[in-house]
């Protein structure tokens, strides 16, 4: 399983996460990621950890300004991005562009989608992988993969409709290794989460409980 910590702006230290992450990693047959604010990426993959980054714009060099340009994630260490993140919703051509941007620089690609739909529109951009996330369940520590066991089922089954190759993971409220194991039953390959890591007073344990029964 792929468990991909992201730390949105939540007021954690980034290192401290990164390098628990990275304990935690070399303990686990799991495989382990963060994805700290783009102003972190560098100080966190100098840990060593798998490092992505929360977003990437549809640009390439140029005069774009405040955006955030692939190649600059991936000089700064980032192995991957998160692209259409609930909190970060682009327009269809721009993920289309996001994706093909990650590309050029060699990141790989999450996409997040709402819904089995929009899924299924996600894959046939061709990601490296797709996240199914209900908005409604974000932040709220109530597992998707037990509120809403369908909508992870039917996701696979979009994205495996659209490109067999396009891997699924889910996110929303996971917390706990049950989840995590739930997850995987449903037919995940991964989990992405945030508060239940970021948010703990002890990031390292709740790390620890996350992969215990992977
Ligand atoms: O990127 C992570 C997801 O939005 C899930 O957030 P959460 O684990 O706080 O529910």
């Amino acid at each position: 399983m792929f468990v991909l910590v992201n730390l949105k702006t939540y007021p954690c230290d980034p290192i401290e996460v990164a390098e628990a992450v990275s304990d935690v990693d070399d303990r686990t047959d799991a495989r382990l990621a963060v994805a700290p604010q783009a102003a972190h990426l560098e100080r966190v993959a100098e840990t060593g950890v798998e490092t992505w980054a929360q977003h990437v714009d549809p640009i390439d060099h140029g005069s774009n300004t405040g955006h955030t340009l692939a190649e600059s994630v991936a000089d700064a260490g980032a192995d991957g991005t998160l692209i259409n993140h609930s909190e970060q919703r682009l327009k269809l051509a721009d993920i289309d562009g996001s994706v093909r941007a990650a590309e050029r620089a060699d990141l790989e690609t999450v996409v997040c989608a709402n819904n089995p739909a929009q899924i299924g529109a996600a894959a046939a951009l061709g990601p490296d992988a797709v996240a199914v996330e209900p908005p409604e369940l974000i932040g709220t520590g109530t597992p998707v993969s037990q509120a809403d066991p369908d909508v992870v089922e039917d996701a696979v089954d979009a994205a495996s409709n659209v490109d067999s190759a396009v891997s699924v993971l889910c996110g929303a409220g996971i917390s706990t290794g049950d989840d995590v194991v739930a997850a995987g039953g449903l037919g995940a390959e991964g989990v992405l989460l945030a508060s239940g890591v970021a948010k703990a007073d002890d990031p390292a344990a709740a790390l620890e409980d996350l992969v215990e029964p992977l």
